[in-house]
């Protein structure tokens, strides 16, 4: 097998195995991420649906633009927040996972929402294939965390982030041995694909990914960035996730939990 399908594979066990062990027929509002391995998780929904495996009031509340169209596919009711304010599980995503189950997501800027959905549940389920599995963040996605910033502060958020210091912009432990690896950050304005200039997001923001090499502060850095004027959230979740699933290239899948 390829190694594009090695992947593929393992994103859709860890997807199934979180699906078949969590949606059972007593979860009542389930919140839905964002990206390439929840589809295998709304594809192994939609058979547990069809099935008749799931509850009859079930509904889903998406994370973003791509989810909603998703859940809205696949047959499954469609709710938001606003008349479901109490979420039984999310299943998401995710561009990498420590030893402690604090994640990197973002990389298909949708941590607003998804931020926002998995603080409304009571459990935090991520799926992910082996890449993503790390003792460190930034350990293996390189690529930067994420941050969304409203467009009329970018600049100035950029100058803020560029600024910090790994050391001296932190207090407590971190200010003694490093909150990240760099010095400073390197920001990035995500560049969009097929459009000339930077991403937007579903809320009309734009993302940096911010390299800050190894974090070992996940939650120190998150609260340091957010706290940015002009940023509207952090693609960091710390502290928020119960379980992790990763996909294997074996073909078997295993789960991580606290
Ligand atoms: O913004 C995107 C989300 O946080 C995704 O859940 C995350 O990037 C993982 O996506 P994928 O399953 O495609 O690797």
């Amino acid at each position: 097998m390829s190694s594009k399908n090695l992947v593929e594979t393992a994103k859709e066990l860890a997807a199934f195995s979180a699906v078949e062990k969590h949606v059972t027929k007593d979860i009542r509002v389930l919140g839905v991420g964002s990206g390439s391995t929840v589809v295998y998780a709304i594809n192994k929904l939609k058979e547990l649906l069809e099935k008749g495996q799931l509850s009859p009031d079930l509904v889903c509340i998406p994370t973003s633009f791509q989810s909603r169209g998703l859940i809205v596919d696949a047959g499954l009711r469609l709710g938001d927040l606003d008349e479901n304010p109490d979420i039984d599980i999310t299943i998401d995503g995710a561009d990498e996972v420590d030893s402690k189950l604090n994640a990197i997501k973002g990389g298909g800027a949708a941590h607003l929402r998804e931020k926002v959905v998995a603080s409304a549940s009571k459990r935090l389920i991520l799926i992910a294939d082996y890449r993503k599995d790390s003792a460190v963040l930034g350990e293996q996605w390189t690529k930067g965390v994420p941050v969304e910033v409203t467009p009329f502060a970018y600049k100035a958020v950029e100058r803020k982030i560029t600024e910090l210091h790994h050391k001296n912009s932190f207090q407590g432990a971190s200010a003694s041995s490093a909150a990240f690896e760099f010095t400073n950050p390197v920001v990035i304005l995500r560049p969009a694909v097929n459009k000339a200039g930077p991403v937007v997001t579903d809320n009309g923001n734009f993302v940096f990914d911010v390299k800050l090499g190894k974090i070992h502060d996940p939650a120190s850095v998150e609260t340091v960035l957010k706290m940015i004027p002009g940023v509207v959230e952090v693609g960091i979740f710390s502290n928020m996730a119960e379980e992790a699933w990763f996909g294997k290239e074996d073909g078997t899948a295993y789960c991580r939990s606290l």
